[in-house]
């Protein structure tokens, strides 16, 4: 670039910058006076209305002075949110109004247009000139999908084509342009070399000024009710994911509110990992949760639950237990869709016998006995679904309360409790007797002077007995107080007795068969049984168990469902099963759905595969309304490491490496667990010397990191810190995390702690070795203390070097 044409584009900065500043100085006292305005407002609400509520005149007076005063306040709280939100986003600009500028010549005009692109738009006094525009605009797709040459975008009125004659990237800090590029055929190789060899954060960064093209058509994809990303390690998924979330909010920032996004994680600490994006951006962030967090809600105040981590530690270390094998059978099952198809067959067959209920006890007396509410229950008309004649039987169940809440006040109990009763309760009553009585005054005057014209006193109207009604009122309460819990307790279903009904089904594989119409049932399914109701004989569920529990319980009380939710983004979408995709399904009707995950990374039992013909996931909203992009090339690791990584898989053709080099990942053999560690230890040093701060020594099970921490502490390395399932905030330093809680998340250098054929030999375990090493992205070392996993002894010499060497 010659130095006059970065001369230019500096001083064109300087412009901006100064208009930005400007603007910024325009709205800063526009922005406090409101503030103040409206607190000032606030302040003096109620010295503006005088309340009078003498006269029915007076009172209405006084509630629209109220009302006008709080139209006033809200108008000027309004401004000041529009006014801060302005004031934010030209602050955010000013250190580094834009990354990317083209050069557009559309077709049919004589001269091209120049469009500088940043986080967020800023137009000139004029109200027409576009100084910068925001990366989310339709002009901004040309900068990440083409290259100078013929270009089209695509605008709500229609395509528009013509000719991009020049493509810059720009990196500008505190006002100075620091580097310039004129990209070519990919945008940004140089830039995006430059972002990828950072250091890895405790917070996710955006990347908006380097988003690649099959990014871009993720991030702007809004055709589809279902868009599966398929993507390779450290493709790029959620980074794209979150930029779509701040895609959606800008382009319908209308109807659509960050807290009608709801995003699944895989974990706590992935939580916080990506909590900084959206915000960068200058948006909200989008509801986060974890599916665990879900079930809990639902199920957590009547059942324990296992979590998958609890799940998986058990699939990874009691290979010896004798029940291991009929476990990973029900696992495996209790995900599939045959699972939930059987479900709602079992649902149908309920509905015509089996039901089974929970009588409604009060004081120790059976209120209404199970068989009653069973016959009434099949004594609906049987076309109604199941869940009709159960709203039916609530409110039948609530009249039949009320009817015996009546009875219940003449119990000799009650007259009893009348004399326990504290001086509040009395008063109360006495309360409600006082107006009573006021009513009553007048009722006997009238009564009196009747009386006395008619010459007669009527019989019917006795004088009014205070201690007669005064023991009624309090009885009345009483009872009422006592029959609230059944009341509640009605409105929630507990009349239901869904935990018998889920182990009914694991009675007996007759029996299954029968009330489910299921005939492949897996070999082990006595085994299954026994676990499954010995599990909830202990008020407990296996995590396999609770979202069909759910679904169950759904199936008979009626659906839960959450019309709020427009956009569900599932990360780690191959750890979800088909039964339960089934279910956020039907939890979020009025959703679209965005699955991004890596079926390379699926070390969970209950795996779901993204793409194929055998995929459930392309059934579950059809064909048609489902779209798939493919991600295969790798960004966070250097090309040494994707090259390594990619053939421990067998299926090796989904990675490509960025091109970014480093060293070899290196392995290092040696006897002894506690020369390992202190070698470990020593490399750590080393690592943190050249620069690397955030560093992860990677086991295989939970179990496993508790003991290499402790012996890690022991060998004097105080610095360590442990992460369980239990930590929700990820920091920058050296750890010790189990794979299955590091993913989704990336550091600078990966160790793995132990890479023997005790710990990943098995087929399934090939996966987790796999994520294991992906998480690095520029060192990855490798240790045991005697042979190799076989993964490792499969790979060729030349894509690794040797400690000992
Ligand atoms: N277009 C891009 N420009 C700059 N950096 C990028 C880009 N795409 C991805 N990255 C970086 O690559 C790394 C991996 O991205 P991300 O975590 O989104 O990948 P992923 O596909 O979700 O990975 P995994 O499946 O392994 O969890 C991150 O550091 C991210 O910032």
């Amino acid at each position: 670039m010659d130095a006059k044409e970065w001369q230019t584009e500096q001083e064109r900065l300087n412009m901006v910058r100064e208009k930005l500043t400007a603007r910024i100085d325009k709205l800063e006292p526009l922005v406090t006076g409101l503030s103040d305005q409206a607190a000032e407002i606030r302040r003096r609400f109620w010295e503006e209305v005088t309340v009078n509520t003498s006269s029915d005149e007076e009172f209405e007076e006084t509630f629209y002075t109220i009302k006008q005063q709080a139209a006033v306040l809200s108008e000027r709280e309004r401004r000041h949110r529009l006014l801060t939100q302005q004031w934010r986003s030209l602050n955010r600009l000013l250190p580094s109004p834009y990354f990317g500028r083209v050069d557009f010549l559309e077709d049919g005009q004589s001269s091209s247009e120049q469009i500088y692109i940043g986080v967020s738009s800023f137009v000139d006094e004029d109200g027409l000139s576009f100084l910068v525009y925001d990366w989310r605009t339709p002009i901004a797709s040309l900068y990440y999908d083409h290259s100078p040459g013929s270009a089209s975008y695509d605008t709500p009125g229609g395509r528009i084509t013509g000719e991009m004659e020049l493509k810059r990237q720009y990196q500008i800090q505190n006002g100075h342009i620091r580097n310039l590029f004129d990209a070519n055929v990919t945008i940004g190789d140089e830039l995006l070399q430059q972002m990828l060899s950072k250091g890895a954060d405790s917070q996710m960064k955006s990347i908006v000024a380097t988003i690649q093209k099959e990014q871009n058509a993720i991030i702007r994809n809004d055709r589809s009710r279902m868009l599966i990303v398929q993507g390779a390690a450290g493709s790029g998924k959620t980074s794209a994911a979150l930029q779509r979330v701040a895609y959606l909010l800008y382009k319908n920032r209308d109807t659509l509110k960050a807290d009608q996004i709801v995003l699944f994680s895989p974990n706590p600490i992935f939580n916080s990992y990506v909590s900084s994006v959206l915000p960068e951006l200058g948006e909200e962030n989008m509801q986060q949760t974890t599916l665990q967090e879900y079930l809990e809600y639902w199920l957590g105040s009547i059942l324990r639950l296992e979590d998958p981590f609890d799940q998986i530690e058990y699939v990874l270390t009691a290979q010896s237990a004798p029940d291991y094998e009929a476990r990973l059978q029900g696992v495996k099952y209790k995900a599939s869709e045959a699972f939930l198809k059987a479900l709602q067959n079992y649902a149908k067959w309920l509905g015509r016998e089996g039901m089974l209920f929970t009588g409604i006890r009060y004081r120790d007396r059976e209120l209404i006995p199970a068989q009653q509410i069973s016959s009434k229950f099949y004594s609906y008309d049987t076309s109604l679904s199941l869940a009709n004649r159960v709203e039916l039987l609530q409110k039948w169940l609530l009249k039949e309360l009320s009817i015996l809440e009546r009875k219940e006040r003449e119990a000799p109990w009650v007259k009893e409790e009348i004399h326990y009763l504290d001086n509040d309760q009395y008063a109360e009553v006495y309360g409600t007797l006082h107006k009573d009585r006021e009513v009553f005054d007048i009722a006997e005057r009238y009564a009196l002077v009747h009386e006395k014209i008619r010459n007669k006193r009527r019989e019917d109207e006795g004088d009014f007995d205070y201690a007669e009604r005064e023991e009624d009122l309090l009885s009345q309460k009483i009872v009422k107080a006592s029959f609230k819990p059944l009341r509640r307790s009605v409105k929630k279903f507990s009349f239901i007795h869904v935990q018998g009904l889920y182990a009914e089904l694991f009675s007996d594989e007759a029996a299954y068969r029968e009330k489910t119409a299921e005939d492949d049932i897996p070999a082990l399914w006595a085994e299954i049984c026994r676990q499954t109701r010995e599990k909830l004989s202990r008020q407990e569920l296996f995590y396999e168990d609770a979202t069909p529990y759910l679904y169950l319980k759904e199936l008979i009380e009626g659906v839960r469902t959450n019309t709020e939710i427009r956009h569900v983004f599932v990360d780690e979408g191959q750890d979800y099963s088909p039964f339960q995709y089934e279910y956020l399904k039907k939890l979020f009707p009025r959703a679209r759905m965005t699955v991004l995950g890596d079926f390379g990374q699926a070390i969970f039992m209950q795996s779901t595969k993204l793409q194929g013909q055998d995929s459930p996931l392309l059934r579950l909203y059809g064909e048609s309304e489902t779209s798939l992009i493919r991600l295969v090339r790798s960004y966070r690791s250097t090309r040494e490491i994707v090259e390594f990584t990619k053939e421990l898989l067998t299926d090796e053709s989904e990675i490509m490496p960025f091109e970014r080099s480093g060293p070899k990942p290196l392995l290092t053999r040696i006897e002894g667990g506690e020369n390992r560690d202190l070698q470990l230890l020593k490399d750590i040093e080393r690592l943190k010397a050249d620069g690397f701060d955030s560093i992860a020594v990677i086991t295989k099970t939970a179990a496993e990191s508790r003991t290499a921490f402790e012996s890690l502490r022991e060998q004097g390395s105080g610095t360590v810190h442990l992460i369980t399932k239990e930590t929700i905030n990820f920091q920058k330093g050296v750890m010790v995390v189990p794979v299955y809680l590091a993913k989704g998340i990336e550091f600078d250098a990966v160790l793995i702690y132990d890479a023997s054929p005790q710990a990943y030999g098995r087929e399934n375990e090939r996966k987790l070795l796999y994520t294991a090493c992906t998480r690095a992205m520029h060192r990855l070392h490798l240790y045991s203390t005697g042979e190799w996993t076989p993964f490792v002894q499969a790979l060729p010499v030349h894509l690794y070097e040797n400690a000992t060497d």
